[in-house]
């Protein structure tokens, strides 16, 4: 049985001390690659050495350290296709590493250069109801952290409360409401290991101000400032979409938007230093009144073709921002 030593005040003891390895498979797939397999059903908080091995696989693999992350919504894994010189890593062969399930999530880490900075993409990511513990959800961002990544830019497909929001907008977050969190739920649950942040972090600046004025600039750049917004994001455990009633709370606790990721990515990425920038893409509007009307209904099949649709604006708005990075001006 895999298990943490929680017998030190709460950090995991993280020393060659046998802890937190097992023989089992973390992901189901047998892939021959695994040197050092991790049962993280027992134990989501996966230790440090775990990490390590994970970005090491993936840098010595890629030849290069890369300087940002990008976390891929659904529909908008095209983030991942304008990467040049890419070396592509399969989530199944990869050791230790989840495997995605859900549509619009390809499963592929892609390590290159966009815009002159070093990059690696997650094409696919995490959710808690795909049955992943949220530790598991985000464990990736800790390995962009071992690997190098310095800035982690997360996107997702949401759903817009603030009436203002038309379908295709783009919503810089600037701040969010955790509901999971408000339920118990924390990917920093466990014990907290100090190489990668402190027990108890603080969020009120997660979303990096200079990274949301250089992307309000870049939308008026490109003509889309009328679809640009600034706003707050809450995520949902998912998968169901919510209730009328559920939006019309959110919408009191001004929410503009809701999805069902990016948050605990969030809280993560924050918890080991990381900036951040983040945003959405509004893939429908939600009612917040009751009506019969189907087709107001939201659908998963909706929101990818929305994606699909706004791929293109999405793509260079993160390129322009990646080239100011790179270029010393963001
Ligand atoms: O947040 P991303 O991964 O973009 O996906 C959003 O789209 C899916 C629902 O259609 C949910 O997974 C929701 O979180
Ligand atoms: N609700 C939750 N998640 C979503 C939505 C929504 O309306 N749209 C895209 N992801």
């Amino acid at each position: 049985m895999t298990g943490y030593n929680n017998s030190n005040g709460g950090e995991v003891n993280t020393a060659s001390n046998g802890n937190g390895h097992s023989n089992g498979h973390s992901n189901g797939h047998s892939n021959g690659n695994k040197s050092a397999d991790y049962t993280a059903q027992e134990n989501p908080t996966y230790p440090y050495e775990v990490i390590q091995e994970i970005a090491d696989f993936i840098t010595k693999g890629a030849g290069v350290r890369p300087k940002i992350g990008i976390i891929c919504g659904s529909g908008l894994g095209s983030l991942a296709d304008i990467i040049q010189d890419a070396r592509i890593f399969e989530y199944e062969k990869i050791p230790n590493f989840p495997v995605s399930t859900v549509e619009g999530h390809a499963g592929k880490l892609v390590v290159g250069t966009l815009e002159g900075a070093t990059v690696m993409a997650m094409q696919g990511r995490f959710h808690f109801y795909e049955g992943y513990p949220l530790a598991k959800c985000s464990m990736p961002v800790r390995v962009m952290k071992l690997c190098g990544v310095e800035y982690l830019f997360a996107t997702n497909a949401a759903g817009g409360i603030n009436p203002r929001y038309g379908v295709g907008d783009i919503m810089l977050m600037h701040d969010h409401v955790n509901m999971l969190g408000f339920a118990g739920n924390s990917p920093l649950q466990g014990p907290n290991d100090p190489r990668f942040g402190p027990r108890f972090p603080a969020l009120t600046n997660s979303y990096n101000k200079d990274l949301i004025n250089k992307a309000i600039e870049i939308g008026k750049a490109m003509g889309i400032e009328s679809n640009i917004h600034v706003g707050v994001y809450s995520c949902l455990g998912g998968p169901n979409y919510e209730t009328i009633a559920e939006l019309k709370a959110l919408r009191m606790m001004g929410v503009d938007a809701v999805g069902m990721s990016t948050v605990h990515e969030v809280i993560t990425a924050r918890h080991c230093d990381m900036k951040v920038f983040a945003f959405s893409l509004i893939t429908n509007k939600c009612a917040t009144e009751y009506n019969d009307k189907k087709d107001e209904e939201p659908s998963h099949d909706e929101v990818m073709a929305v994606a699909k649709m706004r791929q293109k604006d999405c793509c260079e708005l993160v390129s322009r921002l990646i080239r100011e990075l790179a270029m010393g001006s963001a």
